[in-house]
């Protein structure tokens, strides 16, 4: 089973991909980190260097090529679903997850800004009109997940029993 985690920054993708791995004890893969010890430079220096294009074109091929274990939790960057046929590839590949979380849920856990170059210099008003225009775009991505599950609060073990639940 591939879990894949998708949703906007700050919604925990990166951290519950590592508890939901330790609870399976099986591998984690964060495909920004995959990156950046690919390229041997941060998100923020790629995107300073190549651009938004590029980095779109860089994480689609690293989601396609990687060589996943048959079991493992894939943490996504918030972009990655919402370019390219991304979400459809996860959607035949593993079980996709959405973790939702309200705009004023995500600025409260957006602190640093400036590892996320769409963010760099934002305060927090800015960061929440922001949030909320890119949800609209990006939420008929991320909707197409198998499951859509609240994340602020969440617990892993919470999160792994709704995962079961969908496989039935
Ligand atoms: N349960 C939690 N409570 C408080 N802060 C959290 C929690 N989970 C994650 N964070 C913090 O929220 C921020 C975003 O988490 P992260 O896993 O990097 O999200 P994403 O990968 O979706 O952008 C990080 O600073 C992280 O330390
Ligand atoms: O939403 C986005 O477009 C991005 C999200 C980031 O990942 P996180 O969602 O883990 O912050 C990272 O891939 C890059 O900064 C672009
Ligand atoms: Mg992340």
């Amino acid at each position: 089973m591939k879990i894949f985690l998708v949703g906007f920054m700050g919604c925990g993708k990166s951290t519950k991909a590592k508890q939901l791995a330790n609870l399976l004890e099986c591998p984690v893969i964060d495909i920004d980190a995959v990156i950046v010890a690919q390229q041997g430079m941060s998100i923020a220096d790629y995107f300073a260097a190549n651009g938004e294009a590029a980095f779109r074109k860089l994480e689609n091929e690293m989601l396609k090529s990687f060589d996943y274990p048959e079991t493992c939790v894939v943490a996504t960057g918030g972009g990655l679903p919402c370019y390219f046929d991304n979400m459809e590839w996860m959607n035949e590949n593993g079980i996709t997850v959405y973790l939702e979380m309200t705009p004023p849920q995500l600025v409260s856990r957006l602190h640093n800004r400036e590892k996320r170059p769409l963010l760099k210099g934002m305060d927090d008003e800015q960061l929440l009109a922001f949030i909320i225009g890119k949800l609209e775009e990006r939420n008929v991505f991320y909707h197409q997940a198998k499951l859509s599950i609240n994340s602020f609060d969440l617990d892993p073990k919470t999160l792994l029993e709704e995962i079961d639940r969908l496989k039935g």
